[in-house]
Parts: structure tokens; C-alpha cells; sequence
């Protein structure tokens, strides 16, 4: 049954280039498993299937199957007993059976119904299913319950937008352990003026603090990936500047478009200035319109995400229809004036410390300079901030 040659695997595990293949109790699960991806053949002993299914490989389903690596990263998550942890992507439940040793209760969001079937009987296996709350569902579209901390070899593919999910989320949490793409990892790690410096290390750091942990081989996976590895920890920080994170976000994304273009040519490009200038003139009608004034960013976790009637264009009594062009020339003066006066016009945003930029958007916003679509509902800006 065993066809990894380089580690002793429980029964269960039996995958070669790209098939998972296991006995399930053949009433449990195998039905659901049946279908274009899995077959069953029938010489198993009475009551059990063996069943088949391919790996996909869009789903990231990279299995990691050295025990000591997810040793490991149970020591690096420092998993304490009381803990709820929540895992995105159990897969087979190499890492969620060793959690369900160290913790109170694990909550697994996994996308692959047959994934789940396999998960579910190993666990019932280990005599654990009673600490163990599956979601069978996309992680990037799924509430998650109140969590301690998250442990997850993830599917790469998802790092991004699921970080951002995280560490702007609703959800208050210790830390979360991840496992990564190596490349992704030390562009999450890098510090300003290091080159794998961007938007999403900025993004992320502004609200979190970030520590490296170990480097995984390839190899620790099966099937074996093209890339390495690497384990992270994520914080979040008790104390976060003050300052509307859809505006901060929407700032990142306009400085760090061309990350090694110099301030000052970023806003002297023409496009990018009249959509500034646009956003800038309805943030200054909304303000005077509305009510509350300008939504502060306790209203982060807005969650209206309808997109087609927000992208309208602005009504004429909150926008003139024309931005003339020497207006838009008088507002580009007034950027360049903003950044020589803090010395930032040949500065490039790679080599800025969140620091440096929060103060300059409080100066830009101080004159009148806003980078958000007020049209648009929190929930939207955000979920664009990182992509
Ligand atoms: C890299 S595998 C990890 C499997 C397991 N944790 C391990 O270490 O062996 C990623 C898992 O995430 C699941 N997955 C992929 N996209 C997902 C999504 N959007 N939401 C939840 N799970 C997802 C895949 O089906 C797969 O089981």
C-alpha cells in the first residue's frame, strides 16, 4: 500500500504521482467519492473500498508527509491545550490529527468534499471526531468561527487574499502558522529598501508583525511541488495606527503601482492624477453631503460586497462632470508641493517605512488629497487592496 520511499506512512497515506489512494468503509464514503475522479476497486475485504482520486494540483493539494516537519510546525505555532485552532486546507489530516493531540478543538475549512471524506474517517479513526468541526467550503468565502490561532499548510495559491482576510478580518487571534511558497514568504517578510519589498508586506506589516520560521524542501510533499517552502508567523499587533484603512490601502495600491518609480513620477502620471483628483473631489462631496461624515475605519468589516451598482458613475450634484485640465494641473502642484515638503518627491515608496507613508497621507489628506472610491463599500476596497 506504502509507495513513498522516503517516509513511513500510516495506512491511509498511498500517494503516487498525483493519486491519493486509501480503504474507506465502503458505506461511509465511497458513493460520494465515486464519479469522474475517483474509482473503487472491488477485492478489498468485505465492508471496505479502496478508493482512487486525483490530486489537483489548481487546488494546491500538495500533502505534506514528513512527520517531523509537522512536528515541527506544531512547536513553531506554540499550540496550547485550550487552543481553537483553525485550519485552511486539512486535506487528508497529515497536520489536523497532530493538532487534535495538542488542542482543545480544531475547525477545518476544506474546499474538497472528497478531501473531507478522507479527513473525516481518519479522524474517526484516531477516536477524535468529537474535537473536530469541518467546513466544506472555499476559505476565501466562508465567516470563520471565533479561533485562538491558525495552523495551515495552505494552497498557495490562495496566500495572498487569505492573509489579507486574516489580518483584516473581523476575527480577534493570537497568530497564525502558516506554511508558504518560499518566494511568497520572504516578499511577506522583506523590510524596506530590501528589493522583495511591496504593497503586501507593507499592507500586512502595518497591522501585523511577521517572524520567519523554518524553510521546507519540496520534497516534504506529495506529490513534490516545483517550490520550497517556508514556515511564517503572523501576529497581530495589539495597537494599529490611527488611520481609515480603505484610505491606507487605496494609498498602497497608488505608490507601490510602480514600486521603484519615484514618488514624485508616480503622481505626475497622467491617468493615475485624474483618478486621484476624481476620488479626491467626491471625498470632498461626501464629506460636506454626508451626515456622519467621513466613515472612519472602525467600519472596516463592512461586509457588502455588491460591486454593480457601486462602480456608477457619480451623480452631478456630488462631481462636476469635467474636470477641467488646469484644474487637474493646479491639484498636481499641490501633490508635488506636499511631497517636496517632506522631502519624498525623488523618493521611491519601496524604500519607506510604513512610518514615512502614513505621515504622508495625513499630509495629503490634509490638502485635500484622498485615494479611496468612496463609492464603493468598504468590504470592496479592501478585497482589491491586495491583488
Ligand atoms: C497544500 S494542501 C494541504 C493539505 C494538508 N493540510 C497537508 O498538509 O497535507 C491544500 C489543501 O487546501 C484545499 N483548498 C484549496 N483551495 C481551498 C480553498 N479556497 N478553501 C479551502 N480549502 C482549499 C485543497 O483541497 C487541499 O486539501
Amino acid at each position: 500500500m506504502l509507495t513513498s520511499r522516503r517516509f513511513q506512512l500510516p495506512k491511509l497515506y498511498d500517494v503516487s504521482r498525483g493519486l491519493y489512494r486509501c480503504t474507506l468503509p465502503f458505506h461511509f464514503h465511497v458513493g460520494r467519492l465515486r464519479g469522474k475522479q475517483a474509482s473503487a476497486s472491488d477485492d478489498s475485504p468485505e465492508g471496505e473500498k479502496e478508493i482512487e482520486f486525483r490530486l489537483h494540483k489548481s487546488k494546491g493539494q500538495h500533502l505534506l508527509v514528513n512527520p517531523r516537519v509537522l512536528d515541527n510546525i506544531l512547536r513553531e505555532a506554540d499550540v496550547r491545550r485550550t487552543d481553537t485552532v483553525l485550519e485552511i486546507g486539512p486535506g487528508t489530516g497529515n497536520l489536523t490529527l497532530k493538532l487534535l493531540e495538542a488542542c482543545r478543538r480544531v475547525v477545518a475549512v476544506e474546499i474538497d468534499r472528497r478531501m473531507v471524506a478522507v479527513l473525516l474517517q481518519r479522524v474517526a479513526d484516531h477516536g477524535s471526531q468529537q474535537k473536530l468541526t469541518v467546513i466544506q467550503k472555499d476559505a476565501l468565502k466562508v465567516e470563520f468561527p471565533q479561533f485562538d490561532i491558525v495552523v495551515a499548510n495552505i494552497p498557495y495559491g490562495i496566500s495572498s487574499p487569505l492573509i489579507f482576510k486574516l489580518v483584516y478580518g473581523e476575527s480577534r487571534f493570537r497568530s497564525a502558522t502558516l506554511l508558504l511558497q518560499h518566494e511568497f514568504a520572504k516578499r511577506l517578510l522583506a523590510n524596506p529598501g530590501e528589493s522583495e519589498y511591496n504593497r503586501l508586506a507593507a499592507n500586512v506589516k502595518l497591522v501585523a508583525d511577521v517572524t520567519p520560521g523554518f524553510k521546507v524542501s519540496k520534497r516534504d510533499f506529495l506529490p513534490i511541488p516545483k517550490v520550497d517552502s517556508s514556515v511564517v508567523t503572523i501576529r497581530p499587533k495589539a495597537q494599529i495606527p490611527d488611520v481609515n484603512i480603505a484610505e491606507w490601502l487605496a494609498f498602497t495600491r497608488t505608490c507601490f503601482g510602480k514600486k521603484n518609480k519615484t514618488l514624485g513620477a508616480t503622481f505626475k502620471q497622467k491617468r493615475k492624477l485624474a483618478e486621484i483628483f476624481r476620488t479626491s473631489m467626491e471625498n470632498e462631496m461626501n464629506k460636506e453631503c454626508s451626515v456622519d461624515g467621513y466613515r472612519d475605519n472602525q467600519n472596516i468589516s463592512d461586509k457588502d460586497d455588491s460591486s454593480e451598482e457601486d462602480t456608477e458613475e457619480p451623480t452631478e450634484d456630488c462631481l462636476p462632470a469635467h474636470a477641467v485640465e488646469s484644474e487637474i494641473s493646479l491639484f498636481r502642484e499641490k501633490i508635488i508641493r506636499v511631497l517636496r515638503s517632506c522631502g519624498f518627491e525623488d523618493k521611491r515608496p519601496s524604500k519607506l517605512s510604513n512610518g514615512n507613508l502614513l505621515h504622508l497621507l495625513e499630509l495629503l489628506n490634509d490638502a485635500g488629497v484622498y485615494f479611496r472610491d468612496c463609492r464603493k463599500p468598504q468590504a470592496e476596497n479592501h478585497a482589491n487592496a491586495m491583488l
